[in-house]
């Protein structure tokens, strides 16, 4: 099976203090892969790894089919598109100027384009701030209209850290549609998320990161498995100890 993203023996530490270590992961491109893990366990720094944002200190990552270095870094981010958590806007554009800045730096045809944008835009119920700087918005309309952007550029793989978080339901819902229909075309798609109902429903292989490690790796055939008797948040709970906490502790509430 093909693989839009190898990584081995990846390691990060801030200052010292390790946040990776020796992660290896691999994602079969076309479809829908789930990171899921507790607060801290370095979900973010990967995704900022990824998108070159974060630099790191040991190990190997191939997007795409190349091998991340300085030398292509372009070319490989030229397939990639992601939503950052938070997302990263231009604060004095408007939300047009933003997403029309983005698609020129992927180099996407002008022609048709604001069709599409004005489709995006009506369909994730933003058109009104068409024209409002991105400082002004709500986090919800922020992340809708980051999303809005990063579909623009037509990647090849798609990272998208929290995507859903202070989004509404329905906006939930339709971005949902969306991510399927990029699988459809064969989009790779790398997803975040502390919401496990929504991981187990769209993702395809899932994986649990855990204190920079990869603890387990679900494929369709272990999902099957594990969710004849347990839904994700179960075998999330059952992956990552609890540490002997419980609501006993509290007892004084
Ligand atoms: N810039 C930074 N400097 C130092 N430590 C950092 C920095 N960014 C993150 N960390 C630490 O790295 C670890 C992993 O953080 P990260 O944000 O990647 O986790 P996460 O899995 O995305 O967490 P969450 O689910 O809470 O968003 C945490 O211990 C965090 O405190």
């Amino acid at each position: 099976m093909e693989r839009a993203l190898i990584i081995e023996k990846l390691t990060k530490a801030y200052d010292k203090e390790p946040v990776l270590t020796e992660l290896d992961l691999e994602v079969p491109t076309g479809t829908i892969f789930g990171l899921i893990g507790p607060n801290g366990a370095g979900k973010s720094t990967l995704i900022g790894i990824l998108t070159g944002l974060l630099d790191y200190n040991q190990g190997s990552i191939v997007i795409n089919g190349l091998s991340y270095n300085s030398s292509n870094e372009i070319e490989i981010k030229k397939d990639v598109a992601s939503v950052l958590q938070p997302p990263l806007l231009f604060e004095n554009f408007t939300s047009h100027e933003f997403v029309t800045y983005v698609c020129e730096m992927y180099s996407i045809p002008a022609h048709g384009l604001n069709k599409k944008i004005e489709s995006l835009f009506d369909y994730f119920e933003i058109t009104e701030f068409m024209h409002v700087k991105t400082k002004q918005l709500s986090s919800g309309s922020r992340k809708k209209l980051a999303f809005c952007a990063a579909i623009l550029t037509e990647p090849k793989l798609l990272f998208l850290d929290e995507p859903f978080e202070s989004v509404d339901v329905i906006s939930i819902g339709r971005m949902k549609n969306v991510i399927r229909r990029l699988k459809q075309k064969g989009t790779t798609i790398f997803i975040t998320s502390h919401i496990l109902e929504v991981v187990e429903n769209l993702c395809d292989d899932i994986a649990i990161l855990h204190k920079g490690k990869i603890l387990a790796y679900l494929d369709s055939a272990t999902r099957k498995e594990l969710e004849k008797n347990s839904n994700l948040s179960e075998i999330f709970e059952q992956y990552v100890e609890s540490g002997g906490r419980s609501d006993d502790m509290l007892s004084w509430l």
